[in-house]
């Protein structure tokens, strides 16, 4: 069967993209460019709005830096996105059609949306390689996972991560011996493993090093574009080395959104984050 005959034949019940790939159901859908989309999100803790009426549209593909003062509700919101807050009113959809309000936290994960904490958590007593490995493997247990055999494909997936994540010379090495900013790295490298189609990045720099915080500032460059990345950050060094577009959250909803110079020279933005 021809593909756009299969297209005709599913779309009611999957949908199929502007270029006839049939999707199946819960399948991620970005034919209309959007990968993230929030509507009125709002989340209140005992009477008080962490997230206020917040929309954000994110593209596929893009780096989106979201910055804001503390208590803007930046860490709420990326709870809502990955499922560990559920928002009391507002649409939070991945794609087209998948509406992650509706979804668990595992669910979440599982359709390709990739949660790094500020903290770095690898398996310190493991190598860096077999870190990457057991990350492959989540369905199995550790032990289980170690002396499972890897095929060749994952044996080249592994390496193309090393290599993305600049760790390909401390492969053998215990992970507690790494630095903390190539903890970072391996728990990014654990995350892509998984192949996320979005990746929420809470402060990936803290703590890290000016040579350090470069490197991330590359290793998200290279990112975009086959992945979708929200960049939670105080650093605005960094933030301009590495924006597109700028997200200003302020009080639960945005208060400005633009090229890191335009939010720069923002007076509103200037007046609760960066004037301070
Ligand atoms: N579980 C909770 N219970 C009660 N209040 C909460 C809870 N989580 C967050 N808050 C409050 O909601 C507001 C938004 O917090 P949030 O952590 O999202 O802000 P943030 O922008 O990430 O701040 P920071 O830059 O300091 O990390 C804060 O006033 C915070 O105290």
């Amino acid at each position: 069967m021809k593909a756009g005959s299969m297209a005709v034949d599913h779309s009611a019940a999957s949908g199929s993209t502007a270029f006839g790939h049939v999707l199946q159901p819960g399948e991620l859908d970005t034919s209309h460019g959007t990968i993230l989309y929030l509507e009125n999100i709002s989340v209140s803790f005992d009477g008080f709005k962490a997230l206020n009426d917040l929309n954000l549209v994110i593209d596929a593909g893009e780096l989106r830096c979201v910055i804001g003062p503390n208590g803007a509700g930046k860490t709420t919101m990326m709870d809502v996105i990955s499922g560990k807050t559920r928002p009391d009113k507002g649409k939070a959809f991945f794609g087209q059609t998948i509406d992650l309000t509706r979804l668990t936290e595992p669910e979440i994960a599982q359709i390709g949306i990739g949660r790094k904490f500020q903290k770095p958590t690898v398996f310190e007593q493991h190598t860096v390689f077999e870190n990457l490995e057991l990350a492959i493997k989540t369905d199995k247990g550790v032990f289980a996972s170690l002396f499972a055999e890897l095929d060749d494909a994952q044996r080249d997936r592994i390496a193309e991560t090393l290599r993305l994540v600049q760790l390909a010379d401390q492969a053998d090495r215990p992970a507690g011996l790494l630095s903390h900013g190539q903890k970072q790295w391996l728990e990014i490298g654990m995350l892509l493993m998984q192949e996320p189609k979005l990746l929420l990045l809470d402060e990936p720099v803290a703590g890290m090093t000016d040579e350090e915080t470069e490197r991330t500032a590359e290793l998200f460059i290279s990112l975009a574009g086959r992945h979708s990345l929200i960049v939670v950050e105080h650093d605005m060094k960094f933030v301009s080395r590495i924006a597109r577009k700028v997200t200003v959250l302020h009080e639960g909803s945005v208060l400005a959104e633009g090229s890191m110079e335009a939010v720069q020279n923002d007076p509103r933005v200037i007046e609760v984050y960066l004037g301070r």
